[in-house]
């Protein structure tokens, strides 16, 4: 069965935008392994408009289940954190400056040797690795051979597409997970996961490990309550 990380990115953004410490992250992170879930994402970025780079040292502090930390690794800064903090797993995303959210997966072929190198920094402090990626065979054989643990499936596409033709919608990933799965790669999924398309992507596949959900369930919490919404995300995943 599937784990659920949930991304508490969007925690930060309410609360920075009074200025203060309400919602307090620190406990709704503590909350949400109370409520269940199995992880707790974020994902700093370099302008801090929602995760600051602080508020992952308190979090170290008091995450007790898996702690995934997102971002950019061509930031040095984010490097550092990462090693600093020593998650149980480290999600590379090929992000831009300035970028509004994560909107692609890595190139592979073109980053191999910049990608073999970076991995080997986080691996040799025992940081689990996962790199972003598109449902593309290409790029999943590529990911293959950078020492990366696992693959995070970039889910946006499939996700836009499920509501037209949910069949269609799933294939790219059905097929870019069972090649991971034969060259030995672990499967993570995330963004734009939900409650209608969540439970048709875990059942077909079934090599994953591991889903990260945010946006849609924060959103979820402000009418069912977070307790109530992360129990419904994992019954998707039974
Ligand atoms: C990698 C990924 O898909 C998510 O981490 C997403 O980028 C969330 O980041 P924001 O909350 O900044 O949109
Ligand atoms: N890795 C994906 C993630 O952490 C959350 O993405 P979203 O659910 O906020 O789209």
């Amino acid at each position: 069965m599937a784990r659920l990380s949930v991304n508490i990115n969007k925690i930060a953004t309410l609360r920075n935008s009074r200025g203060g410490d309400n919602p307090n992250l620190i406990q709704v992170a503590k909350d949400c392994e109370r409520f269940g879930a199995q992880g707790i994402t974020v994902h700093p970025r370099p302008d801090e408009r929602h995760i600051r780079y602080n508020d992952v040292f308190e979090l170290k502090q008091v995450v007790k289940t898996e702690f995934n930390i997102e971002g950019n690794c061509e930031e040095q800064k984010f490097v550092n954190l990462v090693l600093a903090n020593k998650p149980e797993q480290v999600t590379l995303v090929p992000d831009i400056l300035g970028q509004l959210t994560s909107n692609h997966g890595w190139d592979t072929i073109a980053n191999q040797h910049y990608l073999q190198k970076i991995i080997k920094v986080f691996k040799d402090e025992g940081i689990r690795v996962s790199i972003f990626v598109d449902p593309v065979v290409e790029m999943v054989k590529a990911a293959a051979t950078t020492g990366t643990d696992r693959i995070e499936l970039y889910t946006e596409a499939y996700a836009t597409q499920y509501h037209q033709n949910k069949e269609q919608a799933i294939a790219p990933y059905v097929k870019a997970a069972e090649v991971a799965h034969e060259l030995g790669l672990g499967i993570n999924a995330g963004h734009d996961l939900d409650l209608n398309n969540l439970k048709y992507f875990a059942q077909n596949i079934p090599a994953l490990d591991e889903v990260s959900i945010g946006h849609a369930l924060i959103t979820d919490a402000l009418y069912y309550g977070l307790e109530n919404t992360i129990q419904m995300y994992l019954r998707q995943l039974v």
